[in-house]
Parts: C-alpha cells; sequence; structure tokens
C-alpha cells in the first residue's frame, strides 16, 4: 500500500513502523478560532491521528450566514482571508493539515458556484503559500468570532499543508496544478451520499484524479447493500494496483464500516475517524479506532 505523502515528523513514524498501517485523519469543523484550536489541540493530544482534516465549509456558511443578516453577499476573496486569518489557529496542533471546502455539490454545507469554489481555492493556495499573510486581519467584525486576526500572530510556519479538490469542479486539474506549484499536497475527491457507483465507474473516477495530477485519490460512497461496499473495496484494491499514487476508498454509513477499519488491507492509505461530531455518517471514535488500528497493525 502506498502511503499518504503528506505525513509529518510528529504523526509519520506510527505509519513508518508498519507500512500496511493505515493513516488516521480526524476532522475539525468549528469556526471559532479558540475552538478550531481547543479541538485541534484536544486531537494532538489523542497522540493517535496522523492528519487533522480542516472542514473549511462550516466556516463559510457561517460567514455567509453573517453576511445575510447584514443584506449583503459575502464575496469569495471575504471567505478566502477569513480562512486564512484562521489558519493559525489549526497549525498549533502541530500536525499536517488537510484544508477541504466541501461543497453543496457533494454534500458539504458550501454553498457556492463552480466558480466561486474555484477563486476561494485559488485565494487560499496562494495566502498559504505566502506565510506572511496568515495572520493579518480577515476584515471580519471579532465579534463574529469569524475572525482569526484577533490576538498576537501566531506562525504556521512549518506545518504542513494539503488541500482537497473536488475533481468534479470545473477548474479541477488547474488548482492541482497551482496547490502544487505553491508546496501543497492535493488530495482529489468524490462523493456521492445517496448511493454507490458501479466497480467500473469508480475505477475511472479513481483513474481521472490520477490523470488530474493528484497525490491522493479519494472516493466516498454510502452503500444500499452488503454487494456496495464490497463493490467499493474492490475499485478500491484493483486502484491501488493499478495506480501510482496512493488511494483512499471508504464506503459510508454503518453498513460500510468495514472500509473504516479495513480499508487499508484493500489499498486504502487512510481512514478518517471523529472526536466529538461526525464529519460524515459511520465514522468510528478515534479512540476506539485506533485501538482496533494498533491491535491489527504495528
Ligand atoms: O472525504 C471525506 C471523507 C468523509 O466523507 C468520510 O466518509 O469519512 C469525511 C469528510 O470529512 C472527508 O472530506
Amino acid at each position: 500500500m502506498k502511503q499518504l505523502p503528506f505525513l509529518n515528523d510528529a504523526a509519520g513514524h506510527r505509519v513508518a513502523v508498519d507500512p500496511r498501517r493505515p493513516a488516521i485523519i480526524v476532522p475539525v469543523q468549528a469556526t471559532a478560532p479558540e475552538e478550531i484550536a481547543r479541538q485541534c489541540r484536544a486531537i494532538t493530544d489523542t497522540g493517535v491521528v496522523d492528519v487533522i482534516e480542516w472542514r473549511i465549509d462550516p466556516v463559510l456558511a457561517s460567514i455567509a450566514e453573517e453576511c445575510c443578516a447584514g443584506s449583503r453577499a459575502a464575496a469569495p476573496q471575504e471567505f478566502a482571508e477569513a480562512v486564512l486569518g484562521l489558519a493559525a489557529h489549526v497549525s498549533t496542533a502541530g500536525l499536517p493539515v488537510l484544508i477541504t471546502l466541501r461543497t453543496g455539490f457533494e454534500g458539504g454545507s458550501a454553498d457556492v458556484s463552480e466558480d466561486v469554489y474555484t477563486e476561494i481555492l485559488t485565494t487560499i493556495i496562494t495566502g498559504l503559500s505566502e506565510s506572511s499573510g496568515l495572520s493579518e486581519s480577515s476584515g471580519l467584525s471579532e465579534s463574529s468570532g469569524l475572525s482569526g486576526a484577533s490576538g498576537p500572530a501566531i506562525p504556521t510556519a512549518g506545518t504542513t499543508w494539503a488541500l482537497d479538490v473536488e475533481i468534479d469542479r470545473r477548474g479541477a486539474a488547474e488548482l492541482i496544478d497551482m496547490a502544487h506549484d505553491r508546496g501543497l499536497s492535493v488530495v482529489a475527491s468524490h462523493h456521492n451520499f445517496a448511493r454507490t457507483d458501479s466497480a467500473e465507474v469508480l475505477g475511472a473516477t479513481f483513474t481521472r484524479m490520477a490523470a488530474a495530477g493528484a497525490d491522493v485519490a479519494k472516493i466516498a460512497m454510502m452503500p444500499g447493500t452488503r454487494a456496495d461496499v464490497a463493490e467499493l473495496l474492490r475499485a478500491t484494491a484493483l486502484a491501488e494496483e493499478a495506480l501510482a499514487v496512493p488511494v483512499l476508498g471508504i464506503s459510508m454509513g454503518q453498513l460500510g464500516r468495514t472500509s473504516r477499519v479495513m480499508g487499508a488491507d484493500f489499498g486504502s492509505c487512510a481512514t478518517f475517524a471523529q472526536l466529538g461530531e461526525s464529519s460524515a455518517p459511520g465514522q468510528i471514535a478515534v479512540a476506539d479506532l485506533a485501538g482496533i488500528v494498533d491491535r491489527l497493525y504495528g
């Protein structure tokens, strides 16, 4: 199994013990700076998590709501700058951070158009690579709790950043190239919260992600039957053998939990677990999952 390419020293040693062992990723979905920092610290303190997934779609949803209350539309630039203002609070945890803007197209809470998605991610890619901009004022009111700019500047240098890019968004390939030019790893993703695609379609999607230059190819599907879970695992295993990049296959919901526990045996380089609020159906509490992973792998 090819490993997740953006582990750092804080995390890497666990996966290095046994190359069959999946990396453990835990999402953070808070919107206020202090709560983001608190959750990130709690994740690091577990001592078993390899990567934080920072879900920024809830941040964007909060800003959109705030702007609506003031009867004006929020600009993509404003979204992106708010996120950059918060980035330092995530990087205090010391773990690699996967930034994910999950759109409404794929079950997330960011109701954005194709163009706005591209514009937000472009600004985030640029801003992250210019670390001096990370702690500057986002321009949002501090009372909103969404400005990460209040308080002293917290250095973000040294943080390993990666970016989720939804492969079906219009500018996906360009975003992947741009992220690479700026030194970010990319996880290409595709989700279906209603059903599971056929193994052929899943295979084609994995291949499309690799062809677009992604560093990791990730698919999450909702199963309706046990056979759907098997289909997803089979497609993941075949893609792991055929492609040069690491793959990640998730079958969601209670039915799909085999993929979260034993996915690595089918080629998945990582598994998502929850601490507090889950970000998708079927996620297992991180302490429980890490305990199982510890017993199954080194
Ligand atoms: O893509 C994924 C996988 C996921 O949907 C899951 O099923 O665990 C959880 C999301 O937060 C993440 O972005």
